[in-house]
């Protein structure tokens, strides 16, 4: 039977309430993951253009492209557990593109013009990055994954991006210190595993200094824009360990093994134009118009339709996925043995006890 011009016109009314109503995205969210973490990847038929409950099921669904099952499993559960929280303080309102999200002391995270804006807020530390931190960053993607907002953008307060991680994270540690390592080994995997899962276009705004993990991780991400003030360091070996963010694949992918050995190994500190002559950098600004610039052109690129973008990241990242799980798994095992390690523990106690700088 064909479909009148009222029908028509009714089911276009209802799919606009449909969605202006917030609860039915959250509904469909929750139908997709629960699809993924049983049945994995969209394998329902396409349904036709005026089947619309369907089609944004399908949608929804296949918009989690090949999110793993485990990964699809642990959203669904934070998803419920942040409804049923929200329930309990119904003051804190409903989160929005154009809402802030939530705040951590040291890892601000808001929600503006469709983006979601995760912020190293720690500038008399330089943005150096605790256990705490690592763990915020972890909720705060997880979150940006399923919510409405279009990408996710890094950035850092004060004069430094970020000095990498916190050098005390394991001198602070209560129990031993293998114990300590053994826990940042799966804290590091879980946080570089996030990283890899993310779904949508993932930008870093370099706004000074980067060291360490803040510099690996760039691998994963799929814009960097750089400050001319910026600069890229991994002094990896000068502290006794070894890379990490999966950079021991990334970086040799990205500009040849003999410059990622010159950063990895040998832990030459690049300006953000060097950077930029590796691939590791997408454009450098002048530090003056740097902020006005980037903003500018991300609030432009947030704009683009979300669907497709997440659609063309999943066939960028789909053959790499398991290549890259691999490689975080086997670098995190690599640096529990580095921490424990006598150079590794000089370097941490040099630093602590500020008898060298870097
Ligand atoms: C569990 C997951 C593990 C993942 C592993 C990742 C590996 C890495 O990220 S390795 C990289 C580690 N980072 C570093 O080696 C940088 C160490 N910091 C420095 O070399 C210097 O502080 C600096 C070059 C970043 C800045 O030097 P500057 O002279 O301008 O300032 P400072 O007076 O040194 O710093 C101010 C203040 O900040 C503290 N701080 C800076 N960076 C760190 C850090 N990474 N960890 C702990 N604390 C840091 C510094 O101690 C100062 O604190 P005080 O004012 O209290 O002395």
């Amino acid at each position: 039977m064909r479909a009148s011009q009222q029908d028509f016109e009714n089911a276009l009314n209802q799919v606009k309430l449909l969605k202006k109503d917030p609860g039915n995205e959250v509904k469909l969210r929750l139908y997709a993951l629960y699809k993924q973490a049983t049945d994995g990847p969209c394998n329902m038929p396409k349904p036709g253009m005026l089947d619309f409950v369907n089609k944004a099921k399908w949608d929804a669904w296949n918009a989690l492209g090949s999110l793993p099952k485990e990964t699809a499993r642990q959203n669904y559960v934070d998803l419920v557990s942040s409804l049923s929280s929200s329930s309990e303080a119904p003051s804190q309102g409903k989160r929005g593109a154009d809402e802030k999200a939530r705040e951590s002391k040291d890892i601000l995270v808001t929600s503006e013009d469709g983006i979601t804006k995760i912020t190293f807020n720690r500038p008399t530390k330089k943005n150096a990055i605790t256990s705490q931190m690592y763990r915020d960053i972890i909720l705060a993607l997880k979150n940006a994954s399923t919510d409405n907002t279009v990408m996710a953008v890094f950035t850092g307060t004060g004069d430094y991006y970020c000095s990498g991680n916190d050098l005390t994270n394991f001198t602070s540690a209560t129990g031993g210190i293998e114990e300590a390592a053994s826990n940042g080994a799966v804290l590091l995997r879980d946080f570089v595993n996030s990283f890899i899962d993310f779904p949508k276009p993932l930008v870093a705004v370099v706004n000074g200094p980067a060291v360490g993990i803040s510099v690996t991780l760039l691998g994963l991400f799929d814009g960097v824009f750089a400050s001319d003030r910026a600069t890229f360091h991994t002094p990896f070996s000068q502290l006794g360990q070894s890379p990490e963010a999966c950079s021991s694949y990334t970086f040799p992918k990205m500009m040849g093994s003999a410059k990622a050995a010159e950063m990895l190994l040998f832990g030459k500190k690049l300006t953000a134009r060097e950077a930029w002559a590796q691939g590791l950098v997408t454009e450098v600004f002048p530090e003056n118009t740097f902020e006005t610039e980037v903003w500018t052109r991300l609030k432009t690129y947030a704009k683009l339709p979300p669907n497709a973008m997440r659609i063309s990241k999943e066939l960028i990242r789909k053959n790499e996925k398991e290549k890259l799980y691999a490689v975080n798994a086997e670098e995190c095992t690599t640096l529990q043995a580095r921490w424990l390690s006598e150079e590794c523990m000089n370097a941490i106690m040099s630093f602590v006890s500020r008898k060298s700088k870097l």
